[in-house]
């Protein structure tokens, strides 16, 4: 059994990862935190779990979680992750972190949009755990930086078209996500009469995944990839829609967009590709780890529209982050996370 330990317990990403890992047939969690709950059970906090995981929860001991843990996952406030993985490391535990910590290849990028010191993590083996895309080196990694949520529905989306080299470096995206993807921490944005029967944009050609889009589809096209970013909050509780409009290099029609899609997804079982007229919606991956991909030619702009559906707490976060676990220890890389979106 792989031991695990899960800091930010109480958190939305942190609850949805024990209720995956509770119904993990080869894990065993040892050690949850809570600056806020500790000494309660994670179950008196959250009565979901009643009977499926009634561990009390500690309070925030790095030291502890490492000494109990094969591998810890870290779904806490970006910054917190990085003073600890470097010990981690030397202990030979596993680091997830569901935060922003370690999806960067430059420091100076992390820095300049996060904030905050940043330790040298040169010599450790890091991955960015996208497994549709670093599969190979997940499997030795000692540090995963699991993928934001805006950037997994857009990457998976416009993998195909930059590997293929069919459409041009500068994409437009727009997002639309569920409140749950800013935290169960209260704010006045995310307030039932802010959000129910409203959808309002934020943090316009500004928000943090930006930079981190454009590394991954940089990285894919060879090319430097620019993206127009507007994110949108959407009144429901979870899932991301994400739109993407790609100038094409030159015409193609639908069949054969549909054709690189499937050839390039055909061994992935969390990507599903959408037949031609058919768009994807984020009740078809509610609560499950898959993500949908649908796709359309305006033949009159020149232009592919390239639609890209998640739930933002399962593909998004805690279960890429157990897909990611699962790659590292060997494990089956469906195990704990083969379900069916709960629809309607
Ligand atoms: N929500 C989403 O859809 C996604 C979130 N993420 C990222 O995952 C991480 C967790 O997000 P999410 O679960 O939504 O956030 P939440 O705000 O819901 O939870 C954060 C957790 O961290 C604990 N915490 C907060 N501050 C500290 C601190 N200083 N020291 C120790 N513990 C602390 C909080 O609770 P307590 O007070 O009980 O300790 C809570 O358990 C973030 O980095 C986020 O950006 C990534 C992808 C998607
Ligand atoms: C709806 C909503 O507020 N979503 C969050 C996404 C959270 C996330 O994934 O951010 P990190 O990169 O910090 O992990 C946001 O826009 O900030």
């Amino acid at each position: 059994m792989v031991r695990v330990g899960i800091f930010g317990a109480t958190g939305y990403t942190g609850v949805e990862l024990i209720r995956i890992l509770s119904k993990h047939e080869k894990v065993e969690i040892k050690y949850l935190s809570s600056q806020s709950y500790n000494t309660k059970a994670i179950s008196d906090v959250y009565s979901s779990l009643i009977g499926f995981c009634d561990k009390v929860l500690e309070e925030v001991d790095f030291q502890k979680g490492m000494s109990e843990c094969d591998v810890i996952f870290t779904a806490l406030p970006s910054g917190h992750a990085s003073k600890i993985a470097r010990e981690a490391v030397k202990k030979g535990v596993k680091v997830i972190d569901l935060g922003a910590d370690f999806r960067f290849d430059e420091y100076s990028v992390y820095k300049e949009w996060y904030g905050g010191d940043y330790e040298n993590y040169e010599g450790i083996k890091r991955v960015y755990g996208l497994p549709e895309v670093y599969r190979e080196k997940i499997k030795e990694a000692q540090v995963v930086g699991n993928p934001g949520c805006y950037p997994t529905s857009v990457i998976l989306g416009l993998m195909p078209l930059l590997k293929n080299g069919i459409i041009e470096g500068n994409v437009i995206v727009d997002s639309k996500s569920g409140v749950s993807g800013a935290g169960h921490n209260p704010s006045h944005n995310n307030m039932y009469a802010e959000c129910n029967e409203n959808i309002k944009a934020y943090n316009v050609a500004k928000h943090r995944h930006i930079p981190e889009m454009e590394q991954e589809l940089s990285k894919a096209s060879g090319e430097k990839v620019s993206v127009v970013f507007t994110p949108h909050l959407a009144p429901m509780t979870r899932g991301i829609l994400s739109t993407m409009y790609c100038k094409l290099k030159k015409e193609v029609n639908i069949d054969t967009v549909y054709d690189i899609y499937a050839d390039f997804y055909k061994n992935e079982y969390f990507v599903k590709v959408l037949k031609p007229g058919n768009y994807p919606a984020t009740k078809n991956v509610y609560g499950s780890n898959f993500c949908h991909i649908g796709f359309e030619v305006d033949k009159h702009a020149n232009t592919l529209i390239v639609m890209s559906v998640i739930d933002n707490l399962v593909k998004g976060a805690s279960g890429q982050a157990v897909q990611n676990m699962n790659i590292i220890f060997g494990i089956e890389e469906k195990t704990g996370l083969d379900m069916i979106a709960v629809y309607p």
